[in-house]
């Protein structure tokens, strides 16, 4: 069995279930490997019954008073039992296990977990495991991990597998030099890996953990510094020219540019039309108006003569960017073809595309990252845009310089970093920041409620759809998944659209649709045709419907503050007022707090900020602050002493191997290119 083989290799998996993990984004062993666990249920010191608090998992000792029942309701056979304390007692309760009644002694003393219910004036705990003394020591303080499923798919499937997967020692070989390991305090890989997944206890976890998200930043930086490094060498070939047509298109907007956009676009329009080839990341606060600078500077190179390319994370954005661009173009009547190349298209569309690129027919490009597959050849390639870095890693670009292309390079970044972070991670990337919103935009307002307030928000929602706006509801889920209390998108827009009048039209939208499927629901929302979208947080990034008023994201309390941030964006980018209702599946007073921090600002870098402190630096396993760069284990803020050892580590690296064509370089190398292969693929939620 190796890293890149099939999840059919794994012995156990047949057809059924590898349909089953695609869905989960696990195709090979080596995605397997790195699925990691969402939680870890720890076996915790056991607390007396009157500790017990209802709705906290909790291991309560006892002697069982009273005899073990058991009676038949219905088809069922339920078994009852009782432990007691001085203050109060806790009902235990198992159905269809009726062996338990000869298994459990009355008199006998026990430890059960479960998670506490009340129901009416009892405690009461379902299903709870059961532990004698002496067992229970032996787990006390280990981390049982969770991982996040898909119906069809249990917990105990995945941690046998990953066992399984574990045992097989041949898979994963070490590819950081010892002499880093030691340097920087790391893990062996496997030991990392295995660790992950199975920790004895938390030290062990922090320990395993580290290295991974050392790993993650390290290849980051990596592909991000070779990317420059390349390009810093590389003279600018292009013979590019300020041009009448950018000043135009300015001109003509129905808004003037922000200071903030005119600053950015200077420093784009000085670099390209410089002595050294551009590598430079914007980044900009959501709604800062990012795309139209994306736009000008392919503009720019289209009317020197050079074709311009932009790639985007999702199908439904290369879409709503390529109609926008094409309607500007028009109505400029400048003389460029624009064309939209994405995976979904047939072969005989993908053909006709690749010829005009091929051709130069063609000079405004833009699409996923079928951009730059084997097929696409470009005449001439000036200026290459990219929505997130992550998704222009190396091979990417190798791609392209194996064509003979080293072209301009601008990053796209909505993720709001501290410039002393951004600039570890991104290397030396030249970096324009946007800091400043369009003026004259209304302020969202916004509101954090429990699910009670969900017949007002309806009766809301549905006076809004009443003056012709439209709304998006978020849930953390696409479907019933085990073990997991969130909403989905499935059951949620059923029940919505139940709630709603009938003329009100719900759809609904997630990364497991087929493209064409989505780009079809995204259409309909555009044009109006639908007035309530239930999504997922693929509509997470760039998405830009400016009739949207309304943001409800349920069971708020899953998503990182960043994130919510970044989805509070998809409203309030027209002229009409917003709203963002924030609803918390529990009542828990800290994460009302937390929450509460969107409505007391707007500013990305700040809620960012505010996550952290209120997390502590300790909350290594809470939610991941920073949904955008999509790092499975790593946190920009909260690991920021690993991304500075990482960034250390990749420039000492780099200073004796520019390209990482040393033999001991050898399987880092390898390694890199599947880290970021993987990326690519990474199919949204
Ligand atoms: N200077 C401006 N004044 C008014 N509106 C603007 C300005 N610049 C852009 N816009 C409009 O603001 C909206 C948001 O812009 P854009 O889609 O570029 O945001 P963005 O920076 O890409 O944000 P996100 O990261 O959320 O995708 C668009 O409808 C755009 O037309």
């Amino acid at each position: 069995m190796k890293e890149q083989d099939s999840v059919r290799s794994i012995k156990g998996i047949g057809e059924k279930t590898e349909k089953l993990l695609a869905k989960l984004g696990i195709f090979t062993v080596g995605d397997f490997l790195r699925y990691y666990p969402r939680d870890y249920d720890e076996y915790r010191e056991p607390i007396a019954v009157s500790e017990a608090e209802p709705g906290k998992k909790a291991a309560v000792f006892g002697r069982i008073t009273g005899r073990v029942g058991m009676s038949n309701t219905g088809r069922k056979t339920v078994v009852t039992a009782t432990i007691k304390d001085e203050k109060s007692s806790l009902q235990l309760i198992w159905y269809n296990m009726p062996f338990l009644r000869n298994t459990l002694q009355a008199g006998g003393f026990y430890i059960f977990r479960g998670t506490v219910v009340k129901k009416g004036a009892r405690l009461i705990m379902e299903h709870p495991e059961i532990f004698k003394r002496e067992d229970y020591e032996g787990l006390l303080y280990t981390l049982y991990p969770i991982y996040t499923l898909t119906k069809g798919l249990t917990n105990k499937f995945m941690v046998k597998t990953m066992h399984q997967i574990l045992e097989n020692r041949e898979i994963t070989a070490e590819y950081l030099p010892e002499e880093y390991r030691n340097h920087y305090r790391l893990a062996e890989y496997n030991y990392a890996l295995s660790h992950i997944h199975f920790p004895k206890d938390k030290k062990d976890l922090v320990v395993g953990r580290r290295r991974l998200v050392f790993d993650e930043f390290l290849f980051f930086i990596l592909s991000v510094r070779m990317m420059k490094e390349k390009n810093m060498e590389s003279q600018n070939t292009f013979s590019i020219k300020p041009v009448w047509e950018t000043e135009k298109l300015i001109e003509s907007l129905p808004y003037p540019l922000t200071h903030a956009q005119r600053r950015v676009w200077n420093e784009i329009e000085t670099n390209m039309t410089g002595h050294t080839l551009m590598s430079r990341l914007v980044q900009g606060d959501v709604g800062s108006g990012k795309t139209i600078i994306a736009f000008l500077s392919m503009i720019l190179a289209a009317a020197n003569g050079y074709q311009a390319a932009l790639m985007v994370p999702t199908e439904v954005l290369a879409r709503q960017h390529y109609e926008e661009l094409c309607r500007l173009v028009q109505q400029q009547s400048f003389p460029f073809e624009t064309v939209l190349l994405t995976g979904s298209q047939t072969a005989k569309e993908k053909r006709e595309r690749y010829e005009k690129i091929a051709q130069g027919k063609a000079q405004l490009i833009i699409g996923t990252h079928a951009l730059i597959q084997e097929k696409v050849i470009y005449e001439n390639l000036a200026l290459v845009i990219t929505d997130e870095q992550h998704r222009f890693g190396v091979n990417q670009r190798e791609d392209l310089s194996k064509k003979g292309v080293r072209p301009h390079v601008l990053v796209m970044s909505a993720t709001p970093i501290p410039r002393t972070l951004a600039i570890i991670l991104y290397g030396d990337l030249d970096i324009s920041v946007m800091d400043q919103l369009p003026a004259k935009r209304l302020p969202i307002k916004n509101c954090v409620v429990d699910t009670s307030y969900r017949p007002t928000a309806y009766r809301f929602i549905e006076k809004q759809v009443q003056q012709g706006r439209q709304v998006y509801v978020i849930c953390p889920m696409v479907e019933e998944s085990e073990g997991l209390e969130a909403e989905n998108v499935l059951d949620y827009s059923r029940k919505l659209q139940e709630a709603l009048p009938g003329d009100i039209r719900v759809a609904y939208l997630h990364g497991r649709m087929k493209a064409a499927e989505k780009n079809e629901i995204m259409e309909k929302f555009a044009d109006n045709e639908i007035q309530v979208l239930v999504s997922t947080t693929v509509i997470e990034v760039g998405v830009n419907v400016p009739n949207a008023t309304v943001m409800m994201v349920e069971n708020a309390e899953r998503f990182g503050l960043a994130q919510l941030h970044q989805l509070r964006g998809r409203v309030g980018r027209g002229e009409h007022q917003s709203y963002c209702i924030f609803v918390q599946g529990g009542k828990d007073a800290e994460t009302k707090e937390r929450l509460e921090i969107l409505v007391k600002s707007n500013d990305g870098f700040f809620i960012a900020g505010e996550d952290l402190r209120l997390r502590g630096p300790g909350d290594l396993f809470g939610i991941r602050q920073s949904g955008l760069l999509e790092f499975r284990l790593a946190d920009i803020f909260q690991d920021s002493e690993i991304l500075k050892d990482a960034s250390q580590a990749a420039g000492a690296i780099l200073d004796l191997d520019r390209d990482l064509s040393l033999p001991q370089n050898e399987r880092l190398r390898s390694c890199l290119l599947s880290y970021a292969r993987e990326r690519m693929e990474m199919p949204g939620l």
